[in-house]
C-alpha cells in the first residue's frame, strides 16, 4: 500500500487502537478500508473488539492512537455530535424511546435538526414504508406493541432517517428469532443495495457475516485484523488456523451460499420432461438456493432463467461440478 487513499474509499482506518483504563488492550494498530457502497462484515469471537471498533468510528468511544477518515474527513478532528449525524448507528436493542410513537421514534434526528412538522412526517413515512411497515398501521403506536422484528425495522429506519451515507450497526439482527433474520437479512441487504449505503455490521455470527458482507473482516483476540477478504475466500482459504476454526467446520455448506450457479455446468432442457423439474431461479442465484429448491419440490433439476430467456437445467451434479470448480479456481489465486 502506497498510503494515498484509493478515492472510493468511504471509510479508512490506519494504526487504529483502543487500550481501556484498566489496561485491557481492545484494539491494536487495526488498518481497514471500506469501500464506498461496501457492506462489510466485522466478525470474531465474543471480546475481541468488534464493538469498540465500531463505536470509534462514530466516536463514542475516543481511539488512544491511530487514524479515521470518512470520506477523506479526518473523523477524529470532527465535532463528534456532528459527525453522528452524518453516520446511522443501529444496536441491537434497537433503543427505541417507549413512551414514544414509532412515528415520533423515526423522526428523532429530523425533530433534532429542525425540520418542520410537515417534511418531518412525511419523511418518517417515507421511512417506514422503506422498511416495510404500513404508516398506516404502525406510525401511531408504540414499540411495545411491535414484535422484535418489527422493532428492529424500525431502529433501521431511524438511522436512516437524515440520510447518512454512512451506517454502523451493531449486532442488529441478533435479537430476533431465526426465522425472521433471515428474512430481515436479505431485506436489508437489498435496501442497502438499493440504497447505495457504506455498511459496517458487528456480528459474532459467521453465517450472518458470509449472507451479507460484499467483505468479511475476521477479527481474533485484542482486535486483531486476522483476515479481511471476499466471502468465497474467507471460507475457501482461511488465512490462518484462528479464521479455518473460527470459520469451523460448516465451511463447505456456507460455500454453497456464496457460489453462484455457473451457466457452464446448465444441461439443455432437450429430453427433460416438465415433471422433473422443480421450478426455476434466475442465473444470479445461488448454489445453495438450487440445492432447497430440489430438495422442497422433491425434483432432481431445477430450470435456470436470465430474466425471460430459459437458459439451462441444472443438476445435483452441475451443482457439485460448479463447487468442485470454485475451490479449485481460490486455490490457483491464492498465491496470485
Ligand atoms: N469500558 C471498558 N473498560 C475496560 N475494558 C473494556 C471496556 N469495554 C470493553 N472492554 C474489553 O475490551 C475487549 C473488547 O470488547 P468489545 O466489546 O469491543 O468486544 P466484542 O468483540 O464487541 O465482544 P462481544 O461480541 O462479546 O460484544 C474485551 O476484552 C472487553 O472486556
Amino acid at each position: 500500500m502506497d498510503g494515498s487513499p484509493a478515492p472510493d474509499v468511504m471509510i479508512r482506518l490506519r494504526g487504529l487502537s483502543k487500550t481501556y483504563a484498566d489496561g485491557t488492550v481492545a484494539v491494536q494498530e487495526l488498518d481497514l478500508d471500506v469501500a464506498r457502497g461496501e457492506l462489510i462484515c466485522l466478525v470474531g469471537p465474543s471480546g475481541c473488539g468488534k464493538s469498540t471498533t465500531l463505536k470509534m468510528v462514530n466516536r463514542l468511544i475516543e481511539p488512544t492512537s491511530g487514524t479515521i477518515e470518512i470520506d477523506g474527513r479526518d473523523a477524529t478532528r470532527d465535532d463528534p455530535v456532528e459527525l453522528r449525524r452524518r453516520i446511522g448507528y443501529v444496536i441491537q436493542q434497537v433503543g427505541l424511546f417507549p413512551h414514544q410513537t414509532i412515528g415520533a421514534n423515526v423522526a428523532t434526528v429530523p425533530s433534532l435538526l429542525g425540520w418542520d412538522r410537515r417534511r418531518t412526517r412525511k419523511r418518517a413515512e417515507e421511512l417506514l414504508h422503506l422498511v416495510g411497515l404500513d404508516p398506516a398501521s404502525y406510525a401511531d403506536r408504540y414499540p411495545h406493541q411491535l414484535s422484535g422484528g418489527q422493532q428492529q425495522r424500525v431502529g433501521v429506519a431511524r438511522a436512516l432517517a437524515a440520510d447518512p451515507p454512512v451506517l454502523l450497526m451493531d449486532e442488529p439482527f441478533g435479537a430476533v428469532d431465526p426465522v425472521v433474520r433471515g428474512r430481515l437479512q436479505d431485506e436489508f441487504r437489498a435496501l442497502q443495495q438499493r440504497l447505495g449505503k457504506t455498511v459496517v455490521l458487528v456480528t459474532h455470527d459467521i453465517d450472518e457475516a458470509v449472507r451479507l458482507g460484499d467483505r468479511v473482516a475476521v477479527l481474533a483476540e485484542g482486535g486483531r485484523l486476522a483476515q479481511y477478504d471476499t466471502p468465497a475466500r474467507v471460507l475457501g482459504q482461511p488465512a490462518d488456523d484462528f479464521v479455518a476454526e473460527f470459520v469451523g467446520a460448516g465451511r463447505g455448506l456456507r460455500r454453497l451460499a456464496v457460489t453462484p450457479i455457473n451457466r457452464d455446468h446448465l444441461e439443455p432442457l432437450d429430453g427433460v420432461r416438465g415433471s422433473e423439474l422443480g421450478g426455476t431461479l434466475e442465473v444470479t442465484a445461488s448454489l445453495e438456493e438450487a440445492l432447497a429448491l430440489m430438495m422442497t419440490s422433491d425434483r432432481p433439476m431445477v430450470g435456470v432463467t436470465d430474466g425471460p430467456s430459459f437458459v439451462g437445467v441444472l443438476s445435483p451434479n452441475g451443482v457439485h461440478r460448479a463447487l468442485r470448480e470454485s475451490v479449485a479456481a481460490e486455490s490457483d489465486t491464492r498465491t496470485g
